[in-house]
């Protein structure tokens, strides 16, 4: 009993000491809320850090520092932070902060959206761009996409035929699966668009997509490592394990019809395994299992999500839906196909998907960032380690750049010609700099061909009014619709 007085007062003490200095190492940093002795700000963030974050900023300034346990992050939330970000310090700035449950992958030290960008990284975008988003790639496989794209029409017909309602999302996840697994691996990597297989892949990838989103614990207290006390690492195993085991039987089966030189495919993954015979020593069989696996991962939810948003867009607001169909009608073949490359040259749609990007941003936050070397912005300094977050979300919604910026306004870009393409630092979904989406180019084609296709072929009939449709969202890595969109396909006769 003696000895528990001054016990409690030098553990207090401590803390107190340690907090005192951890605002010492503050004092070059953007200015921000104090938070909590040892847990700092994590409390502050809620269900919805992007929306916290962002009023913060309101408070604090464009560049804020929260403290979330051990450590420190500087979130950038106007156009002028993010380009300093992502393009003035662009190469100090673009080290990825790798969480925890990303080690639960069997090579996490090659995937490429969490490597820093060594010798390994700049080798696997090559790969990337080389065999799948070149432009000469991008038209030479676009006929994989539009047949994928025809066989679900038929599905839809089908379903709408008898009268059965279907899960957009859902659809579109199985659309954008096959159309990356055909394009990689010449095969389906889901038979059909509506079945426990498909959504047993959909959690897969949900999961893979949430855990590495996740605000962690473990990441905020290294020493919880061990004890996984949110069970995210052991989640994140689960369904990277089946992953890999998926795309590890495709690539195998590949080289055993190599070496029994049966006939080639011809597919990006004949084309990296070639690639891999002339270049062995920067990138093996496992690297390629590694990208397919990131690939589907990074390319599937986000499609399916986007295309997810952009239909409810389109429903709350008919007279947008028929213009879209109008302006597609006039690009539908005799034989009433739609082909790909001609959906780019539609303003309006593209217009409407933009938007919809505005609005509904696939990661608020972008991926997170972090210093490789120390960092001056003007008054600050950011020590290297430092994680960053760019508020995708705020500077999609800031009054200062956008007229009415929480309607729904597609004509907004009809007007302003602004791109996603990552000059126009307000509107930036697909990320800036070296670290930008490599997917962009692709992403912009299988969802103008999705959208198209669903808006022209088929009405939506909801289950309820429009009205009742909820559009809230829910944070992660993408931003989800928190319901999913339920339509019958009812087939458009002509
Ligand atoms: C609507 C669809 C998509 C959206 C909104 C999206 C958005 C993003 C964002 C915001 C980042 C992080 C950028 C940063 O941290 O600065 C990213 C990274 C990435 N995306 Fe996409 N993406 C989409 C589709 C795709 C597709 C189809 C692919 C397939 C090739 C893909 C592959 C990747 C990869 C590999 C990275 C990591 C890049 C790196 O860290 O170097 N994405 N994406």
């Amino acid at each position: 009993m003696d000895l528990l007085f001054p016990l409690l007062s030098s553990i207090i003490c401590f803390f107190f000491l340690l907090h005192g200095l951890d605002l010492y190492r503050r004092r070059r940093l953007p200015p921000g809320p104090i938070g909590l002795p040892i847990i700092g700000n994590l409390l502050d963030l809620g269900p919805k850090p992007h929306e916290s974050l962002a009023k913060f900023a309101q408070k604090y300034g464009p560049l804020i520092t929260v403290q979330l346990g051990t450590v420190n992050l500087v979130v950038a939330s106007t156009r002028e932070a993010a380009r300093d970000i992502l393009l003035r310090h662009d190469e100090a700035c673009s080290g990825r902060p790798v969480p925890h449950a990303v080690t639960a992958l069997k090579h996490h030290d090659m995937a490429v959206l969490w490597i820093p960008p060594n010798e390994t990284w700049h080798t696997v975008r090559k790969v990337l761009k080389l065999h799948l988003t070149s432009q000469h790639k991008l038209d030479t496989l676009m006929g994989v996409r539009q047949n994928v794209l025809e066989g679900v029409t038929d599905f839809l017909r089908e379903r709408g035929h008898k009268k059965v309602a279907v899960d957009v999302g859902e659809v579109a996840f199985a659309v954008s699966l096959n159309q990356l697994s055909q394009t990689f691996c010449s095969q389906n990597m889901t038979c059909s668009y509506e079945s426990e297989d498909i959504r047993e892949f959909k959690m897969a990838v949900e999961t893979a997509m949430e855990v590495q989103g996740v605000f962690n614990i473990a990441d905020t207290f290294p020493v919880l490592k061990r004890f996984d006390p949110q069970n995210v690492w052991r989640r994140a195993k689960a369904a990277f394990m089946w992953l890999e085991d998926k795309v590890q039987g495709s690539v195998n089966e590949r080289l055993k019809n190599r070496d029994s030189k049966l006939p080639r495919f011809d597919d990006v993954l004949d084309s990296m395994l070639d690639y891999c015979h002339d270049h062995e020593a920067d990138f093996n069989v496992e690297h390629i299992k590694t990208l397919i696996v990131d690939v589907l991962v990074a390319g599937t939810d986000t499609i399916a999500n986007a295309t997810t948003w952009v239909l409810s867009e389109l429903l709350l607001n008919p007279h947008m839906f028929s213009r879209v169909r109008e302006e597609v009608s006039q690009i539908v073949g005799e034989d009433g196909k739609i082909e790909e490359a001609k959906t780019l040259d539609l303003p309006y749609l593209h217009a409407v998907i933009k938007e919809t990007m505005r609005l509904h941003a696939g990661s608020p936050l972008l991926a997170p960032h972090i210093t490789q070397t120390e960092v001056k912005m003007g008054n600050y300094v950011l020590p290297k380690n430092t994680q960053i977050f760019v508020n995708v979300w705020a500077m999609s919604r800031d009054p200062r750049y956008w007229e009415n910026p929480t309607v729904f306004m597609p004509e907004r870009f009809l007007k302003n010609k602004l791109e996603f393409k990552g000059q126009h630092f307000e509107f930036i979904p697909f990320g800036s700099g070296r670290r930008r989406c490599p997917g962009m180019p692709l992403a912009e084609r299988m969802l103008s061909l999705i959208v198209a296709s669903f808006v022209y072929h088929f009405d939506w009939e909801l289950p309820h009014t429009k009205e009742e449709m909820d559009m809230n969202d829910l944070y992660g890595l993408t931003i989800l619709k928190a319901t999913p969109l339920v339509a019958t396909p009812d087939q458009v006769t002509r």
